[in-house]
C-alpha cells in the first residue's frame, strides 16, 4: 500500500517537493519498499495552475491534515500560525511531520516535538537548517556519541549573497538583495534574512542539538544583522585579509555549565575556511572532541535544493512508520543555560578616524587598557588630520570590548568610528 503524504504550501519549496516527488515515484518505491503519493495539496487560493492535478488541491488544510489515509504530512507554509496548529493537529491524529519551518521551530521546537514523543510519531526537520546539506541528522545521529564544542555557520543564504556581491562586485545592497529574493533564497519578508532573524532561528535549533539543551529559543540568540555592514567596513576588512561573513556562533562555555548562541557579522581571515563560500553557499564548521573539525558544505536555499532535504525526511520517516518505531527525538535535555553576549569571549576591529598629534595613539590605548582589552595590533593609515588608526585586541568579554568602543566614540580626539567588527581568527 502506497504512503500517502498531504503537503501544507505549495510556494518555492512545496512545488519543488511535488515534482521530485512525482518524477522519481519509481526509484523512491524501490527504495523505501513501498511506492510514495502525494495525498492533497493545501493552498490559499484554488485558482492558480501549479502544474499539478487539480483534484489534489484543497484550501482546507485542516481536514486535510487529520484525513485518515494520510501517513506524513510535510509543512512548507512557513511562519507560526497556522504552520504549529496544523502541525500539532497532524501528530495527534498520529501522522509523522516534515518541515522546513526554523521560525516555528526556533520559537515553539519543544512542544511540537513533546507532542511527537507523545504520539509515538516523528518530526524531521532537515531543511530547516542550511538547506540542501545533510547537517541536523549528522549533529543527531553521527555526531551522538560526541561532545560538540563549538558550531560556527554560514547559515543564511541571501546575507552571504548580498555580502558577497558588495565584496567581490561593489556592488550595492540594494540591488543585491534584489537579486536574492528574485532568485528564490529570501524569506518573504527578507527583513528576516537581513536583520538577521533567519540566522538566529538556525542558530537555536543548532545549539539545542549540538549540546542537547532544549531550552534555546531564537529570544536567547544575540542578533546582529548586516543592515549596517559598509562599503567602509568591507574595505577595511579587505585591508587586513579578512572578508565580512554573517555567521552563527553556538559555543560551549570554558567551564562548560553554559552557552552561548550568536548572529553577528564577523571579520573572517581569507585562509579561513568559511571565508571562500560563496553566493548563496552556507557551510557549517562542526568542532567536536573526539571527531575534530568538520564542514559541512552547500545550497542553504533554493526552492529544488530545499526540496530535497525534505524528501529525504520523507523517505527516513516513511521507512521508519514501516518499521513501526519513531525518534522520539528531544527526550535527553541538559538544560545548559544560555549566559548573555556580555559574557562571551570575542574579539574586535576597531577603525578610528582620528588627527595624526602626539599622544592619540597613547590616549586610544589608555581607554582599551582601562577596559581590560589587550590590543594585539595597530596600524596607522594616512595622515595629518584624515589619520586613521586601526587596532585589533586580543580575545575579551564582549561588555568589556563594547564598552571600549562605547568610550572612543564619544571621545574629542576620535573623530569617528569608521568601522566595529567583531573577528574571528584561525589556527590550521
Ligand atoms: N525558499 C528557501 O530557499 C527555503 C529554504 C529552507 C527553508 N525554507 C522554509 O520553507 C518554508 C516555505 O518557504 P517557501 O520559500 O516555499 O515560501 P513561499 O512563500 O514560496 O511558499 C509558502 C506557500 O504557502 C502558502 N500558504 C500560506 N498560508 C497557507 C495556508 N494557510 N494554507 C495553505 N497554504 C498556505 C503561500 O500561499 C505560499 O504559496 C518556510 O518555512 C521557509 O522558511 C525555505
Ligand atoms: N531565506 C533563507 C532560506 C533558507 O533557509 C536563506 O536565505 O538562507
Ligand atoms: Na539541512
Amino acid at each position: 500500500m502506497a504512503m500517502k503524504v498531504a503537503l501544507l504550501g505549495c510556494g518555492v519549496v512545496g512545488s519543488e517537493v511535488v515534482r521530485l516527488v512525482n518524477e522519481q515515484s519509481g526509484e523512491l518505491a524501490a527504495r523505501i519498499g513501498t511506492p510514495i503519493e502525494i495525498g492533497g495539496i493545501a493552498v490559499r487560493r484554488l485558482d492558480r495552475d501549479r502544474g499539478v492535478d487539480p483534484a489534489l488541491l484543497t484550501t482546507d488544510a485542516t481536514a486535510l491534515v487529520t484525513r485518515p489515509d494520510i501517513d506524513v504530512v510535510v509543512e512548507v507554509i512557513g511562519g507560526i500560525e497556522p504552520a504549529r496548529s496544523l502541525m500539532l493537529a497532524a501528530i495527534k491524529a498520529g501522522k509523522s511531520v516534515v518541515t522546513a519551518n526554523k521560525a516555528l521551530l526556533a520559537e515553539d521546537g519543544q512542544t511540537l516535538q513533546a507532542a511527537a514523543r507523545d504520539a509515538g510519531v516523528d518530526l524531521y526537520y532537515e531543511a530547516s537548517v542550511a538547506g540542501a546539506i545533510p547537517l541536523l541528522r549528522p549533529l543527531r545521529d553521527s555526531l551522538a556519541g560526541d561532545r560538540v564544542n563549538r558550531v560556527l555557520g554560514i547559515v543564511n543564504g541571501t546575507t552571504n549573497y548580498v555580502l558577497d556581491r558588495m565584496d567581490s562586485l561593489g556592488a550595492g545592497f540594494t540591488e543585491s538583495l534584489e537579486e536574492a529574493q528574485a532568485l528564490g533564497y529570501a524569506e518573504a519578508d527578507p527583513t528576516a534574512d537581513v536583520e538577521g532573524f533567519d540566522a538566529a532561528a538556525k542558530a537555536a535549533i543548532l545549539a539545542r542539538l549540538a549540546f542537547h539543551t532544549q531550552r534555546v529559543t531564537a529570544a536567547d540568540v544575540h542578533r546582529e544583522g548586516i543592515t549596517g555592514v559598509s562599503a567602509a567596513d568591507i574595505a577595511s576588512a579587505r585591508a587586513m585579509g579578512c572578508v565580512v561573513k554573517l555567521l552563527a556562533i553556538c559555543q560551549r562555555s570554558e567551564d562548560g555549565e553554559s552557552v552561548g548562541v550568536r548572529v553577528h557579522p564577523v571579520m573572517l581571515p581569507v585562509e579561513h575556511p568559511l571565508a571562500s563560500v560563496k553566493e548563496a553557499y552556507n557551510a557549517v564548521f562542526v568542532e567536536a572532541e573526539s571527531a575534530g573539525r568538520l564542514m559541512f558544505y552547500g545550497a542553504g536555499a533554493g526552492g529544488t535544493p530545499t526540496a530535497s532535504a525534505v524528501l529525504g525526511d520523507i523517505v527516513a520517516v516513511t521507512r521508519n512508520r514501516l518499521a513501526n518505531t519513531s525518534v522520539g527525538e528531544g527526550a535527553h535535555d541538559t538544560g545548559l543555560p544560555v549566559h548573555d553576549m556580555g559574557q562571551t569571549i570575542t574579539s574586535y576591529h576597531v577603525a578610528l578616524d582620528v588627527a595624526d598629534r602626539p599622544g592619540v595613539l597613547s590616549k586610544v590605548a589608555e581607554i582599551f587598557a582601562d577596559h581590560g582589552v589587550s590590543i594585539k595590533n595597530v596600524r596607522q593609515e594616512g595622515t595629518g588630520d584624515d589619520a586613521q588608526l586601526v587596532l585589533v585586541s586580543h580575545p575579551a568579554p564582549d561588555s568589556a570590548l563594547s564598552g571600549t568602543v562605547e568610550e572612543l566614540s564619544v571621545h574629542p580626539m576620535v573623530r569617528d568610528v569608521a568601522s566595529v567588527m567583531r573577528v574571528e581568527t584561525f589556527q590550521e
